[in-house]
């Protein structure tokens, strides 16, 4: 049905702009708090982490991994006979995509109260959203309590020579993919480069990946000197301090020239530089923001100098990660239904309204072999906030749990704890399986448990969990008493 001429205004209590999976968490709650939310989409429900990002990453990345698993057991390892089934992969990344359909997430909001409106939206005025639908048609959404924009962010293209005409692959084509190609360029050093890198390596792909700076830069450094020694092995050519000077289109693929001088050539070129706002074109200009930006806000989740506009999720810049995201998700939308009703705000730090956690309590896991799982604050960053800490190191193969787990564990481990309070700033695990040993550190963090009471938390024999207790022998009981102790230098104590 065509319908070019039609405007129509409609009220809602929310407003949300962008159905990724922070805004479907905003409305939901504002929802279950009596109120009634629309989102405005203009892609698919359920945004990029159901469809581009993290559920066909994690999908291409995991086959590999449970092979590597059993192959790393004598026992199991001779009942492994094959390699991976690429197409096989592909094929079970699709189920989790539902083949780019998102008629689960649709019929997941319908049942939960929410209206979904299909098409462009952008801000228009003070409370008021304007959508341009696929039909041709204008609708006037206002909001009476509220406007969350939950947009999201895209894959950021540095000013590279050639690069954007060059038309490279950014983390979309490379989670998407339907054909592995031969060869791969992978342009930066972070989450998805050091993620894709280990994913094509596994298929059997050529890849070289160039980063000006070292490999997971902002994480505790044995994390990246981990990753990029295994990459390695695995035939990775890593180039790193290096920068792309120039992108140029070949008969076979890309040619890439370097700050190094030389000149490397791939099938196909994968940007993975940082992500950009997606705030161009929501209307920012007509409530005097500047389009383009990322969204400052409080704790609330509220942009300052309104009260009726929240910016959740990547947009925000606050931990550009789902669970984090979903987590403001779930403060802006109790609060912005506490506002409504005028029941108290619990603003106060670790209160039912904010996102305290976004500050210095995000948990991360990066999928590479081996994988990295950190929390909180690394030594560096913690000393660069002005703590006194003491990073107590540890290598997991060293853990009865671990050796068993895997024959030749590799792995190591850190827990940066604050000598004033004794308490955990920051934990990072690396080795095979560590994703599940991360949440034990979340809680410590988030629960600021003094290491003496962490004593009485005992870890399962025989587990990698064991891994807790040979960092507190490592640290020292009677030096989890701070009042005596000198300040400490950061060298690890074993
Ligand atoms: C390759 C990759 C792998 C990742 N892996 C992980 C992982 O393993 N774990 C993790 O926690 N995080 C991961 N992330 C990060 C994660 O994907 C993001 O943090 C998350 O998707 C952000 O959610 P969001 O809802 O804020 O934004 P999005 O998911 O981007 O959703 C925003 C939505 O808004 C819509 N939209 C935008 N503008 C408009 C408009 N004007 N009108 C209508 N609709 C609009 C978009 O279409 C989109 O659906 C990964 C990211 C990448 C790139
Ligand atoms: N497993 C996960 O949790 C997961 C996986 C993928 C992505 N993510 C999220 O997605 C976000 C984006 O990831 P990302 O890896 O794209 O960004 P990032 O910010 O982690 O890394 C960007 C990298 O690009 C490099 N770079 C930037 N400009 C460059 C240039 N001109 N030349 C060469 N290198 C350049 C940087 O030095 C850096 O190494 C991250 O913030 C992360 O939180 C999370």
């Amino acid at each position: 049905m065509t319908n070019t001429e039609t405007t129509r205004t409609e009220e809602y209590d929310v407003v949300v702009l962008g159905g990724g999976a922070v805004g479907e968490n905003v409305a939901d709650r504002a929802v279950q708090g009596g109120l009634t939310a629309v989102i405005v989409e203009h892609e698919l429900l359920g945004g990029e982490c159901s469809y581009w990002a993290c559920m066909p990453s994690k999908a291409l990345l995991r086959s590999a991994a449970a092979l590597r698993a059993a192959r790393a057991v004598r026992g199991a390892a001779e009942a492994v006979t094959g390699d991976l089934d690429v197409q096989a992969v592909l094929a079970r990344r699709d189920s989790f995509t539902n083949n780019w359909s998102d008629a689960g997430q649709v019929a997941w909001a319908t049942g939960a109260g929410i209206d979904l409106l299909r098409g462009h939206g952008r801000i228009s005025g003070t409370r008021e959203v304007t959508v341009h639908t696929p039909d041709g048609g204008t609708v006037v959404l206002r909001a009476r309590q509220a406007v969350a924009i939950a947009t999201g962010s895209d894959a950021y293209i540095p000013d590279i020579e050639g690069l954007r005409e060059a038309r490279p692959w950014t983390s979309r084509d490379a989670t998407s993919v339907k054909e592995v190609p031969a060869s791969l360029v992978i342009i930066g050093g972070g989450v998805v480069a050091a993620e894709m890198a280990t994913a094509y390596a596994g298929f059997g792909t050529r890849v070289t990946l160039i980063s000006r700076g070292a490999l997971l830069a902002g994480m505790e450094p044995f994390a990246g000197e981990r990753v990029t020694a295994a990459l390695r092995e695995n035939g990775v050519d890593l180039r790193l301090q290096t920068e792309p000077s120039r992108v140029a289109r070949t008969d076979h693929g890309f040619a890439i020239e370097t700050s190094a001088g030389d000149t490397v050539e791939a099938e196909q070129l994968l940007v993975a530089a940082g992500r950009a706002p997606r705030s161009v074109d929501i209307g920012l200009e007509t409530i005097g923001l500047r389009p383009g930006t990322w969204l400052d806000t409080d704790d609330t989740l509220l942009v300052p100098g309104f009260d009726w506009l929240y910016a959740v999720g990547d947009i925000n810049h606050r931990a550009l990660l789902t669970h984090q995201g979903k987590y403001q998700a779930r403060a802006a939308g109790d609060v912005i239904v506490a506002r409504a009703i005028g029941r108290d705000v619990s603003d106060a730090r670790w209160g039912a309204h904010v996102a305290s956690a976004d500050h210095g309590a995000v948990p991360q896991v990066t999928f590479t072999d081996p994988e990295v799982a950190s929390v909180g604050l690394t030594a560096e960053a913690a000393i660069a906030a002005g703590h006194r800490v003491r990073a107590v190191d540890y290598d997991l193969g060293w853990v009865a749990g671990a050796s068993l787990h895997a024959d030749g564990y590799r792995g190591q481990a850190r827990l940066v704890v604050d000598e004033d309070r004794s308490v955990v700033l920051g934990a990072t695990f690396v080795g095979p399986d560590v994703a599940e040993l991360l949440q034990a550190a979340t809680v410590a963090i988030v629960g600021e448990v003094p290491l003496d009471r962490l004593w009485h938390a005992v870890p399962a024999y025989p587990t990698v969990n064991e891994i807790w207790l040979r960092l507190l022998e490592t640290y020292g009981r009677e030096s989890a008493i701070p009042k005596n102790r000198e300040r400490a230098d950061l060298t690890p104590v074993d």
